[in-house]
């Protein structure tokens, strides 16, 4: 996959803020995000139907804008309303096993936490690693501990050129910093979900990401 499309990588479920989900989704495109993530898990999440009308809505949504539609974690939800791929962590299902059953030219994201998970997900054909929690994070109840821009930097450093994104706990303050330690671009979703201007927000993480090339970029 193409490294920019993870420059500024939206993630968001109904219960990751106060307003209409739509709305803030269409507010970060309007800013410029470069790839969003449905994740629609924990407390007061949709189910069903309503889940997966959210998912078609977000989706056109995406795609009127231009920007890949991702959903997490539920690969049958994602075969249902034809998205663009999927991302799964390390207890959900295997990469090779959803691979067997999805579009090849879709986006294939998966997490690590340390070097050996980053080494698998690059050895089964992940698109891209979604490496953290880098910093505390408050939305991910399940969160392991921090590894910060030191676990980054160590984990790009074994599997060279593949496209990184870092997770958890990222401001746009740090976006420099994570550049420098490997990370093609950033994952949020509170830093823009809870924002008061979305739009803004999201336009300065773009303008951050565009200011300095990213690892892969310059390993092609
Ligand atoms: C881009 C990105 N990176 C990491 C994750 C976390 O995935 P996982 O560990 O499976 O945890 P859940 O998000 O499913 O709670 C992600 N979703 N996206
Ligand atoms: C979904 C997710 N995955 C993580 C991981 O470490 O794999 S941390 C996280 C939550 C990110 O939310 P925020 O930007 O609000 O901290
Ligand atoms: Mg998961």
């Amino acid at each position: 996959m193409n490294p920019e499309l993870l420059q500024v990588y939206f993630i968001m479920g109904s219960n990751n803020t106060q307003r209409d989900p739509l709305i803030v989704l269409e507010d970060a495109l309007i800013g410029g995000i470069t790839l969003f993530q449905f994740r629609e898990k924990g407390k007061e999440a949709l189910t069903g139907k309503n889940k997966r009308n959210l998912a078609i809505e977000m989706k056109r949504l995406c795609h009127k804008y231009n920007v890949p539609f991702i959903i997490n974690d539920e690969v049958d939800l994602a075969l249902e309303v034809e998205a663009d791929g999927v991302h799964v962590g390390q207890d959900d299902e295997p990469l090779v096993d959803l691979k067997k059953r999805c579009p090849q030219d879709w986006i294939f994201g998966v997490s690590a936490t340390n070097e050996a998970e980053a080494y698998q997900a690059m050895q089964d054909g992940a698109d891209y690693i979604g490496v953290g929690p880098i910093y505390g994070t408050q939305t991910k109840e399940d969160a392991k501990q921090p590894i910060g821009e030191e676990g980054l930097a160590s984990i790009r450093s074994i599997v060279g050129g593949i496209p990184v994104v870092a997770i958890g706990g990222i401001k746009l303050s740090h976006v420099f910093r994570l550049r420098r330690a490997g990370a093609d671009g950033v994952s949020v979703i509170s830093a823009i979900s809870l924002a008061e201007k979305p739009t803004e927000t999201a336009e300065l993480f773009r303008k951050y990401a565009e200011f300095m090339p990213s690892y892969s970029k310059c390993m092609q």
